[in-house]
């Protein structure tokens, strides 16, 4: 159980839609601790993914096991009012995983969904350089995705051009008990 009621963001998307380039953007602007989901993966994921085989929900639960292990010694340790995550989290069932357990912790959970075209993404991955998961890899995240349709907490941002809103979501629940979109 954490001390503190935290409130956790996490920035889930598919790969390249830019959990991680705003993550680490909005932990130094905000100064908030940012926990990068993608560290936390086993070599096995990690290989899996290089190896261009997705990822399925035996080898995604312990990673988001390892994300929520993460999180709680963070929030107890650093006493943060706020916690940015990168994490995927493409599934609903994922989704409610991660809620159940960051509840039970006393923490606060918002989803935030940066939402971004294939192709965009497909351009953007195209650009990186040195990266574990290929292009190829796109359209089964797609498969996987199941984008979120009224959920509790959780915002749906056009993310491609709409960076100052997701910047806003996170300052403006940071403090305050709740604010509709
Ligand atoms: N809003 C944006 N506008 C333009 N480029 C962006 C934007 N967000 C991210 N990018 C660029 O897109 C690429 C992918 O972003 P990023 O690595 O953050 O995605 P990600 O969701 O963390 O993906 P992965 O999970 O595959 O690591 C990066 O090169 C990043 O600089
Ligand atoms: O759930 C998944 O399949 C994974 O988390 C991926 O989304 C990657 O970690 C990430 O996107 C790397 O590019």
């Amino acid at each position: 159980m954490v001390k503190v009621q935290a409130k956790v963001f996490i920035l889930m998307g598919p790969c390249g839609c830019g959990k991680s380039f705003l993550g680490k953007l909005f932990s130094q602007e905000l100064k908030v601790p940012f926990i990068e989901g993608d560290e936390l993966h086993s070599e096995s994921n990690i290989n899996k993914m290089k190896s261009k085989i997705p990822l399925e929900d035996s080898d995604r639960y312990p990673w988001l096991q390892a994300i929520m292990d993460k999180v709680t010694k963070l929030a107890n340790e650093k006493n943060s009012p706020c916690i940015l995550i990168s994490c995927s989290a493409l599934k609903l069932s994922y989704r409610n995983f991660l809620r159940k357990n960051l509840i039970e912790h006393n923490l606060i959970v918002w989803f935030i969904y940066l939402k971004v075209d294939k192709q965009i993404l497909k351009e953007r991955m195209q650009k990186r350089d040195n990266h574990f998961m290929v292009v190829d890899m796109l359209e089964s995240q797609f498969k996987d995705l199941e984008e979120p349709n009224n959920e509790e907490n959780t915002v749906t941002i056009e993310a491609d051009n709409n960076t100052d809103l997701v910047k806003k979501v996170i300052v403006e629940n940071m403090r305050v008990p709740s604010a509709i979109y």
